[in-house]
């Protein structure tokens, strides 16, 4: 498999709606599991020539290494991969912000075909190991990524303490090295003022709460990602369930408050939701943040049954298909920021009423 395949396509695994309960609210779920080389400086302290040493140790286990799930994967540095590509891979999230912006050749990624597994190497730890998938599917990831870990530890000589568990190169992260996470759509509890009550209760019970990209972004569009705050302590399989738990929680909630909603002001809800419809459709020009306020009160008609036609699978492609490095790509040139707000609109546009047919 070649990481080409991946940047030439809109479509990664956690998009595809359908394959995940609770979609309707829950985009998808993410674990991810850092871990590190014994004995090896953390990756912001390793110069150019170790760093490229981590890097072929990794790459080494991974040839070693007969396991179906690696198998399938490619292994690429960022010296050799544009920054447009780059910033393609941070825009399906497949890798962080800060990780996209780095050039150096012991930066890098392995993803498999659909983007279901990409680990980040030497961002923060030397590797960060993730299993994406749509909706509520916490365990099933872990699972995933398991089988991966147990069969790269057979290679590599993790830095690993028996009283603290993983090593890693943040302390917040030490012993489990996981960080479990959510992406929800709460339109409902955004527009009934129940978020922050939510939110505080939430950080109480040791889980934090981020923007659509992950740490210090905002949440446009009414997406949040809800993870863990603690890894010390607890074993995989309780940050988990309790990150599950919580989760259907404010599943119910959300559902019950757009019930609510749609009872109790059916005329503004509907009103909303075809004005967030009427201008997608007809707006010549269209800013990210703005698509995505209008893309959130649209996928809240799809999953109440106003707007018929359009599958949520589609409107999940749509959130990546309509960011500025997805933009230039399909138009193979750069652009500055009013042409893409132009292409923009035409993009949406042309995909809506190609999906409603
Ligand atoms: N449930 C999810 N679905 C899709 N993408 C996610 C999800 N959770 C996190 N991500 C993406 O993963 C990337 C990293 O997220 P974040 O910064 O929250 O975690 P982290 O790097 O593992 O944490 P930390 O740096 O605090 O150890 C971001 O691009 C974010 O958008």
């Amino acid at each position: 498999m070649s990481i080409h395949d991946l940047l030439n396509q809109n479509f990664v695994a956690w998009m595809d709606a359908e394959k995940g309960p609770a979609s309707d609210i829950v985009i998808s779920s993410r674990v991810r599991l850092a871990r590190n080389l014994r004995l090896v400086p953390f990756p912001h302290l390793l110069d150019e020539k170790r760093g490229n040493q981590v890097v072929e140790e990794i790459r080494k286990a991974w040839k070693k290494s007969g396991y179906h799930e690696l198998l399938a994967m490619d292994l690429v540095t960022f010296n050799e991969l544009p920054l447009l590509d780059r910033k393609i891979l941070m825009e399906k999230h497949l890798i962080s912000p800060e990780h996209s912006e780095a050039s150096a050749s012991f930066k890098g990624i392995m993803v498999n075909k659909d983007g279901s597994l990409a680990f980040m190497i030497n961002e923060e730890d030397h590797l960060r190991l993730q299993c994406f998938l749509p909706g509520l599917q916490l365990m099933e990831c872990y699972n995933r990524l398991q089988g991966v870990d147990d069969e790269l530890e057979k290679y590599l000589d993790y830095a690993f303490d028996e009283k603290r568990g993983y090593l890693t190169s943040c302390p917040t992260n030490v012993g489990t090295g996981m960080r479990a996470s959510v992406m929800l759509h709460l339109p409902a509890l955004a527009i009934s003022g129940q978020l922050n009550r939510i939110f505080q209760n939430v950080n109480q019970l040791g889980m934090t709460v981020r923007g659509l990209y992950g740490e210090n972004t905002d949440a446009v569009g009414n997406f949040y990602q809800l993870s863990n705050q603690i890894t010390l302590g607890q074993t995989e399989e309780d940050i988990i369930n309790n990150l599950t738990g919580i989760t259907e929680q404010i599943v119910e909630q959300e559902r019950l408050t757009r019930e609510r909603l749609l009872k109790e002001m059916p005329y503004q809800i509907e009103d909303r939701i075809g004005r967030a419809y009427g201008i997608l459709t007809n707006a010549r020009v269209m800013t990210s943040n703005e698509a995505m306020l209008h893309l959130s009160d649209v996928r809240l008609g799809v999953d109440l049954g106003i707007i018929k036609g359009l599958k949520p699978f589609a409107l999940n492609e749509l959130i990546v298909a309509l960011r500025p490095a997805h933009l230039q790509k399909k138009a193979g040139k750069e652009m500055e920021p009013f042409e893409r707000d132009v292409k923009r609109a035409e993009v949406i546009k042309e995909k809506l009423a190609r999906y409603q047919k």
